[in-house]
């Protein structure tokens, strides 16, 4: 059976339509997904939003933003198809009337279709407005399903481990577990999920992949792009909440989880946990020598002049937000003993880059004669954006009548057809139309996610004297977080 005859008639909802996600990834990814018929054959999606507006004008714009934002190209014979599933609805959140209004709306598809459809309400609003949504949804009956409707639930889950365990209490009475997909768009990209294939496909790098042979790992995911216009948004959140807490954490269970025992979406789902909650927490006086905190300052990217954080629009003259962070991890299991972990991720860095560096043990004696200083231990890159690739660097003799070495590298990449690669959203989006959880996040995940970041969160939040800028925009970030790793005799890579 094709994928797409297992989609049952869906109606999509998106609340916040008119906003930054929606328009660069949400309506990219369902156009991408239908042109590549994914999916069903009966769809319709009602966007939602405050202001006055109707479904030409919408769908105007919608189009305008599909031309700069979508993977493939829009000709006009499929927007036409495509266009006919987009209604624009006004709709006030905290207004009962709307929601039944709303379910009105959706009853009246389910006529037009003849049967009872899916429903897939996708919370594309900032995550203070998710409980009242979901009261309200409860109230109008609006997902009455358990078995037809599920909701997609954005990220930051909650804003600490308090608020997630509230977040998650409010939900449950809606909806059931099973119908809730939090979603971390990172889990989404091709190579994160190439990790597990990578480790779990190969019989040849899985008994190596522990304390015994690896001597650090690292995750960095270095961005060039600032606060650009959600200033708002990240003066609340920072680097720590915006990314450490839910992409750099999974990325971090991809590399250090135990085999599960099958694909199944709880199964993985419980490896995850486990690694999660062998993650050593880190005690309020130990903050400083784990974790790192930074704000760009003024620099240069690219050779063009880059603004300070604080001098952003939005963004308080004095703010103590972090836009980077750094943290070392220690895994308390059999596997990772004393292995650190370090993870570091920041805005307006020197370049966009994110990868994983699996550093290999040195040898422990030298055959050759000018001893260990001649060989560089062993390294596994695997870049996740923008290359897509998986490099491993080894050492070959050099071509001559001695018997020289020199460190070379072994690149796999079969991203070749990159560009054809799908979009993290387009994958999670049809995951969420199959009904699929594998990759979302389960409540305990998240809960357990905030715990790790707890003290240091607390820890930063309660000095209010950050001295900041202590990095320059177009750089890798302060000069503490190299102290972070070379205090172990560590360097980034
Ligand atoms: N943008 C991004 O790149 C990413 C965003 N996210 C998450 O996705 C979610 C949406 O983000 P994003 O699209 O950037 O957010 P936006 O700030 O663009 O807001 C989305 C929509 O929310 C509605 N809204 C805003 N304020 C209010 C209010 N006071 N009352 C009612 N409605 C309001 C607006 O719709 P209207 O005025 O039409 O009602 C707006 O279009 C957030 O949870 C964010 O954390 C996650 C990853 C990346
Ligand atoms: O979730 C988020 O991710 C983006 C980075 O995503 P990427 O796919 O471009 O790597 C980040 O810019 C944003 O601040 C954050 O909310």
């Amino acid at each position: 059976m094709s994928e797409k005859e297992t989609l049952t008639p869906t109606t999509i909802v998106i609340f916040g339509a008119t906003g930054d996600l929606a328009k660069r990834k949400l309506f990219p990814a369902f156009y991408n997904l239908f042109i590549d018929d994914r999916m069903p054959k009966d769809f319709n999606i009602i966007a939602l939003g405050r202001a006055e507006n109707d479904d030409e004008n919408f769908r105007n714009y919608i189009k305008e933003n599909l031309e700069n934002f979508s993977r493939k190209k829009v000709t006009s014979e499929d927007w036409e198809a495509f266009q006919s599933h987009i209604v624009y609805f006004r709709h006030q959140l905290d207004e009962v009337n709307s929601y039944k209004a709303l379910n009105q709306k959706l009853e009246d598809f389910d006529k037009v279709y003849e049967t009872r459809a899916n429903r897939l309400f996708y919370l594309s609003i900032a995550p203070n407005f998710v409980s009242a949504i979901s009261g309200h949804m409860k109230n109008a009956s609006i997902a009455s399903d358990p078995k037809k409707d599920r909701i997609i639930i954005e990220k930051p889950f909650g804003h600490d481990k308090a608020s997630a365990i509230e977040l998650n209490n409010l939900l449950s009475q809606t909806f059931e577990e099973e119908q809730i997909y939090r979603i971390d768009h990172y889990l989404g990209k091709e190579t994160v999920q190439n990790i597990l294939a990578f480790r779990f496909g190969n019989s040849i790098f899985e008994p190596l992949w522990n304390h015994r042979h690896i001597e650090s790992i690292q995750i960095t995911v270095a961005e060039e792009v600032g606060v650009e216009t959600r200033a708002a948004f990240y003066e609340q959140t920072g680097a720590l909440r915006d990314m450490i807490q839910n992409h750099l954490l999974q990325i971090l269970c991809m590399v250090s989880m135990e085999a599960p025992a099958s694909l199944e979406s709880s199964e993985i789902r419980d490896k995850k946990v486990d690694v999660l909650k062998s993650i050593r927490r880190i005690t309020p006086e130990k903050v400083d020598h784990y974790a790192v905190r930074g704000q760009y300052g003024k620099g240069k990217i690219n050779g063009v002049d880059a603004k300070a954080y604080r001098e952003e629009e939005g963004v308080a003259s004095d703010s103590n937000t972090e836009t980077f962070a750094a943290i070392k991890f220690y895994l308390d299991n059999e596997r990772w003993q004393n292995t650190p972990f370090y993870v570091r991720t920041g805005k307006k860095m020197k370049e966009k880059h994110s990868y994983i560096t699996i550093q290999f043990k040195e040898l422990p004696h030298s055959t050759f004669s000018d001893g260990p200083s001649q060989l560089s231990a062993n390294r596994l890159i695997i870049n996740i954006q923008p290359s897509m690739d998986i490099r491993l660097q080894f050492m070959s003799k050099k071509p001559g009548l001695s018997l020289e070495l020199k460190p070379v590298e072994m690149v796999f990449n079969d991203f070749a057809c990159q560009e054809n690669s799908p979009e993290a959203y387009e994958t999670l989006l049809l995951e969420a139309l199959l009904g699929d959880l594998t990759l979302f996040m389960r409540s305990d995940q998240v809960e357990e996610a905030w715990d790790v970041m707890k003290t240091i969160q607390e820890t930063w939040q309660s000095r209010k004297d950050a001295s900041f800028p202590n990095y320059k925009a177009g750089s890798w970030g302060p000069e503490e977080s190299n102290a972070l790793v070379e205090r172990q005799g560590h360097k980034w890579v």
